[in-house]
């Protein structure tokens, strides 16, 4: 076993106007430096705010030992992209990560693996962590994929230059996200465990420095049971990120 940290990342979404945003990082702030602090070397925290927003709660951290990262980032550094964003301009603005391969953009915006792992090379090379997101559907898994759907997504995703520590991996099954349903422990495990099987195959023993995030309606009282699992290095968190006693419940159950 590595010492392997868990991260523990919000993904806002389409949510949030300045004064929302700014109140949830200031309340994670004030945690971070009063009760949370005691508990600060059990994970690292990240929230991916709207692109609107990024700036605001950046200045708004004061020091906090808190990451914030973008939610997608175009391929290419600059150019005649409109409505895009680049990861230079989110390292520009002082993110750390950025959120890569979604399923929700997968399906609203059309992202194949190609496209992903493009992006996912910009972030590595723009100097930010790429958050490369994976995860089968309810069909695919019903029909016995899961694994195979996971193994594929990974190879095609993860770009060249990936090692163990400047990526991070987050499997969420498309049918756990915002659903309240969650794939069982056992489930959970497997996959994780084919995660870092395929990876050692891309990175070699870089792979136990990976860390594999599960994402797909974290909550805090399921939490404590998801982040005990082997290969569980954190949690991607989508609602629940959004009400700060709920996200700080979530890190609390790191082991
Ligand atoms: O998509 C997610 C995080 O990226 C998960 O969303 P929920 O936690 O709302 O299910």
């Amino acid at each position: 076993m590595s010492a392997r940290r868990p991260l523990i990342a919000g993904n806002w979404k389409m949510n949030g106007r300045k004064a929302d945003g700014l109140a949830l990082v200031r309340a994670l702030a004030d945690w971070l430096a009063g009760e949370g602090a005691a508990h600060r070397d059990r994970f690292d925290m990240l929230v991916c705010p709207p692109a609107t927003l990024i700036a605001p709660v950046i200045d708004a951290l004061g020091g906090a030992p808190l990451d914030v990262g973008g939610q997608d980032c175009h391929a290419a550094e600059n150019g005649a992209h409109t409505g895009d964003i680049s990861a230079w301009m989110l390292k520009d603005l002082g993110a750390t990560h950025v959120i890569v391969g979604h399923s929700e953009r997968r399906t609203d915006h059309h992202e194949d693996d190609e496209q992903v792992r493009a992006k996912a090379a910009a972030a590595l090379a723009a100097g930010l962590v790429p958050i490369i997101c994976i995860g089968e559907t309810e069909a695919e898994r019903d029909a016995g994929q899961a694994l195979a759907i996971v193994a594929r997504q990974l190879n095609g995703s993860l770009p060249e230059g990936a090692t163990g520590t400047n990526v991070v991996i987050a499997y969420e099954p498309v049918w756990a996200i915002g659903t309240g349903r969650t794939p069982t422990a056992q489930d959970v495990a497997e996959v994780h465990q084919r995660i870092r099987a395929e990876a050692r195959g891309r990175i070699g023993d870089g792979a136990d420095a990976l860390r594999i995030l599960y994402g797909g309606s974290v909550k805090p009282g399921n939490a404590a049971e998801l982040m005990a699992i082997e290969d569980v290095d954190g949690a991607l968190v989508g609602g629940a990120s959004l009400k700060a006693a709920d996200f700080q419940a979530i890190a609390l159950g790191c082991p």
